[in-house]
């Protein structure tokens, strides 16, 4: 029989942990179990949720309540209690439970048969890079900022710039919506010329990922003309809508565009170490599944961050074996190229660097920013460091002399 297996963390008194699991797996299936006529224990056995292990951490004390101890419980669920979608999957798991006190989902282990529903991402890694034909390193991908408030000429400008600098991809920032001054339409119709134009020009290729944004019931149709419209590829705040929107996007043929997911409003589920989902599970494994190629996330170096451990598991759950394609992991928020040597480390070559102020605050403008990130990874991949190359480039070094 398949089942979908949920790991949790809880906090109890040591020995309580088994009665709680039960519980939880009884609360979620059947409601009870005992008390039911034996007949009734028979129908309903293939329903009934089950305690797969329980494990106690005596060592790990609740910091306010002491005499509590934290534990992981595993408890399987049949398939066939819910429909093969995420809405129904997070309502079994982790539905009245979410708010049941101190419990907080860390991990969701699919059977074969039940990930078999879900698309993954549509190009993926591979296919990102066979568009762009860049391989052998990180891509490299800046943010627009300040344009809230600015016009299309504005935005051209800043565009080019970015191009220039030898960026592989422009995404507009998460709180750019669809507006009088820079309309969802104008801006991948003007993005494409000036993109064409730099390519033109320069022989550099640069995607553009536009905010698809709007109400819910309009989303499909924005992204079916983004794409009759040469769009290069969507950015979607996809934890203010939810995941299964994010699916449908990707399962759709009319739209198939590369879909980057921004991790605006994730934290509100993810910060808190009693409550909530675990990151790699919210912004990792659960956005792979639903079929983001790109998955954007706070780095453990910069202005809002991760935890390291959970950015790393991040990373992996995004790129592991698994008969979905990859997603880029696309550690981001406050990155300067002195910070580049670790993300390198962290994430090796199949990541994407993702830079706002640390490509725009350069001294010599956006192009001056963009090409000292570039710099700065052709450094790593040659194994020199920051410093010796920075002698050799000049916006590198004003990039390391600025930010360090
Ligand atoms: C975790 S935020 C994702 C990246 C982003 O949208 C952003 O605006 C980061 O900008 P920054 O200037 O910090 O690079
Ligand atoms: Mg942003």
């Amino acid at each position: 029989m398949s089942v979908l297996t949920a790991t949790y963390q809880v906090y109890g008194k040591p020995g309580s942990f088994e009665k709680k699991a039960e519980g939880i797996a009884l609360g979620l299936t059947i409601g009870s179990w005992t008390d039911l006529p034996l007949l009734e224990q028979e129908q309903l056995k293939h329903h009934k949720g089950n305690v797969v292990s329980i494990e106690e951490f005596e060592q790990d004390l609740h910091p306010l309540k002491p005499d509590l101890i934290k534990a992981e419980l595993e408890i399987a669920y049949p398939s066939i209690n819910f429909s093969a979608d995420l809405p129904a999957i997070l309502t079994t798991v982790f539905g009245k439970l979410s708010l049941d006190g101190e419990v907080k989902l860390l991990d969701l282990d699919f059977s074969h048969d039940l990930l078999s529903h879900f698309p993954g991402p549509r190009f993926g890694i591979e296919e990102i890079r066979n568009t762009l034909g860049v391989r052998g390193r990180p891509l490299l991908m800046s943010i627009f900022k300040g344009v809230i408030g600015r016009d299309l000429d504005f935005l051209s400008t800043q565009l080019r710039e970015q191009a220039l600098g030898g960026v592989d991809l422009v995404k507009d920032d998460e709180i750019l919506f669809d507006n009088p001054l820079t309309p969802f339409e104008s801006r991948i119709t003007t993005g494409k010329r000036v993109l064409d134009d730099v390519y033109e020009k320069t022989g550099h290729r640069t995607l553009y990922a536009v905010n698809l944004s709007g109400r819910t019931s309009e989303l499909r149709e924005k992204a079916r003309k983004a794409r009759e419209l040469g769009a290069d590829a969507l950015l979607f705040n996809v934890h203010a809508y939810g995941l299964d929107v994010l699916q449908e996007l990707a399962e759709d043929d009319d739209i198939a565009l590369p879909l980057m997911a921004h991790p605006a409003f994730s934290g509100a589920f993810t910060s808190s170490a009693f409550y909530g989902l675990a990151t790699p599970l919210a912004l990792g494994k659960l956005i792979r599944y639903a079929g983001a190629d790109f998955s954007l996330f706070p780095s453990p170096y910069g202005s809002v961050a991760l935890e390291k451990t959970a950015a790393l598991a991040l990373g992996k759950e995004l790129t592991m074996d698994s008969p979905l394609k990859r997603s880029f992991p696309v550690p981001s928020a406050g990155i300067h190229p002195g910070l580049v040597p670790l993300l390198m480390a962290d994430y090796g070559i199949d990541c994407v660097i993702n830079a706002g102020g640390g490509v725009h605050g350069h001294p010599a403008g956006a192009a001056g920013g963009g090409q000292a990130f570039r710099q700065a990874i052709d450094a790593v991949l040659q194994g020199e460091t920051l410093q010796d190359a920075g002698k050799q480039h000049k916006e590198l070094q004003t990039a390391l002399e600025l930010w360090g």
